[in-house]
């Protein structure tokens, strides 16, 4: 039992607010956080704050901008409230992919391979990435017949919008998580926008200007520094979220950061249940979480492959179109690929297939954040992935209702651990120095 604590939940993930307060013996603080018709957060923290250490627990799922601005709000309230520290606890950390630029000079980097290989092949999973538009035609069930064929039947053509400027706030939004849940199968309720940066007709309506830079929101940065003047009076704001994308994330704020690392569950999870493990082979599935994979890797004395994304123009299109190629040997080997993040499934699946063709005889895919948006569930159902295991830094139990191949860690007893030496003023790096 901690004492002279108060912990608070977001709406985000309220079972894992549940289980970090289990963990540490005390019961969530009473707040109430709802919304005024006009779509306003509105928060009143019940419990008394005054001269307390309090940590709100707020993770990047579904609703991510609301989920934000009510952390901020929460954050502020018990500010407001005389609360001695407020300590913004993210499991998953919204924006932390956006430190960086996703566009190069000719578009967008990611762009997909549309042309069949030589022998066939092509790395495209299955679904294919949903684009802004793109009308959804049935529920996020295992049964993906007849996707690719309504997917590609966009709103976009539709509605003769493209080759016109396209108005991002009138294109389709993405459902809610309850939204998801409530649909009726086969309902055509929804349209799915995910990774607006692959989309080609989007992109080619946006012609660069000749002796102008393109410059695209940093967004990442001016999140950090919200959530900074939310709180930022007492210089004490204090963050611990789990695996950050990019780590030089942590210097873009002026508050104390605690990075928790989600690796040592999943070396965890290789060693206790995957047979043999010493005989498979690491995976990255692109060069930038190469470090990443390595790490684990090295520790575990296993070998390590990497699949490289290669992006060069094409006589087919003027833009830039990505290639997988494997470095390193995986034949007849039981292969684990390792990644920050899984989104939209698109890089794990496109990367399993390419395993599958070199000759693995099973693959297993351990991410820390399985966000899984989209159409990420019928991919991955319908992937070479025999098993994806993730942290539940975002809610999952409708993500394993879908998906019989998903297993689940928990990281609340990590979260509780870390709040319990924050708290004292222990050290957090002990936490993952022997692990
Ligand atoms: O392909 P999806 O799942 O959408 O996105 C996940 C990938 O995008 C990258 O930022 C992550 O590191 C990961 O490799």
């Amino acid at each position: 039992m901690v004492r002279n604590i108060v912990i608070l939940g977001g709406n985000s993930h309220p079972e894992l607010v549940d289980n970090v307060c289990n963990n540490l013996g005390i019961a969530p603080g009473e707040r109430i956080l709802t919304k005024f018709s006009s779509g306003e957060s509105r928060c009143e923290i019940k419990d008394s704050v005054r001269g307390k250490d309090v940590y709100i627990i707020q993770s990047a799922a579904d609703s991510v901008n609301d989920g934000f601005i009510d952390l901020c709000i929460m954050v502020s309230a018990c500010k407001t409230g005389s609360a001695k520290r407020v300590t913004a606890v993210m499991p998953l950390f919204p924006y932390s992919r956006q430190p960086d630029v996703p566009y190069k000079k000719a578009g967008a980097p990611l762009s997909k391979a549309s042309h069949p290989t030589k022998n066939g092949y092509t790395f495209e999973s299955v679904p294919g990435t949903p684009h802004p538009g793109i009308t959804r035609t049935q529920s996020l069930g295992p049964d993906i017949n007849g996707l690719d064929t309504k997917l590609a039947r966009t709103k976009l053509a539709e509605n003769g919008v493209n080759g016109t400027t396209c108005n991002k706030a009138d294109g389709p939004q993405t459902p809610s998580g309850a939204e998801r849940r409530n649909a009726p199968s086969g309902s055509s309720a929804f349209n799915y926008t995910t990774h607006d940066y692959q989309n080609h007709s989007l992109l080619a309506n946006f012609k660069s200007k000749p002796g102008y830079k393109q410059w695209v929101a940093q967004a990442g940065t001016l999140v950090a520094d919200l959530l900074t003047c939310a709180g930022a009076d007492h210089h004490v704001l204090t963050e611990c979220r789990m695996d950050l994308h990019d780590p030089q994330y942590q210097g873009f704020f002026d508050v104390p950061v605690d990075n928790l690392y989600g690796k040592p569950l999943l070396k965890r999870y290789i060693q206790q249940h995957i047979p043999n493990y010493k005989e498979a082979v690491v995976i990255s599935p692109d060069a930038g979480g190469a470090k990443r994979a390595t790490a684990v890797a090295d520790e575990l004395d296993m070998d390590f492959a990497l699949i490289h994304k290669e992006r060069r123009p094409t006589k087919y299109s003027e833009m830039r179109n990505a290639s997988m190629m494997l470095v390193g040997d995986v034949r007849d080997r039981v292969c684990i690929l390792i990644d920050d993040l899984i989104d939209t499934g698109n890089t794990i699946t496109r990367a399993a297939k390419l395993l599958k063709k070199e000759g693995a005889t099973a693959i297993y895919a351990l991410v820390t954040h399985g966000i899984l948006s989209g159409d990420a569930i019928p991919r991955i159902n319908a992937s070479a992935i025999d098993k994806l295991i993730v942290t539940n830094t975002v809610p999952q139990l409708e993500h394993k209702r879908l998906c019989t191949k998903l297993v689940t860690l928990d990281v609340s007893p990590v979260f509780a651990e870390a709040i319990r030496r924050v708290h004292h003023g222990e050290s957090i790096s002990v936490l993952f120095q022997f692990n």
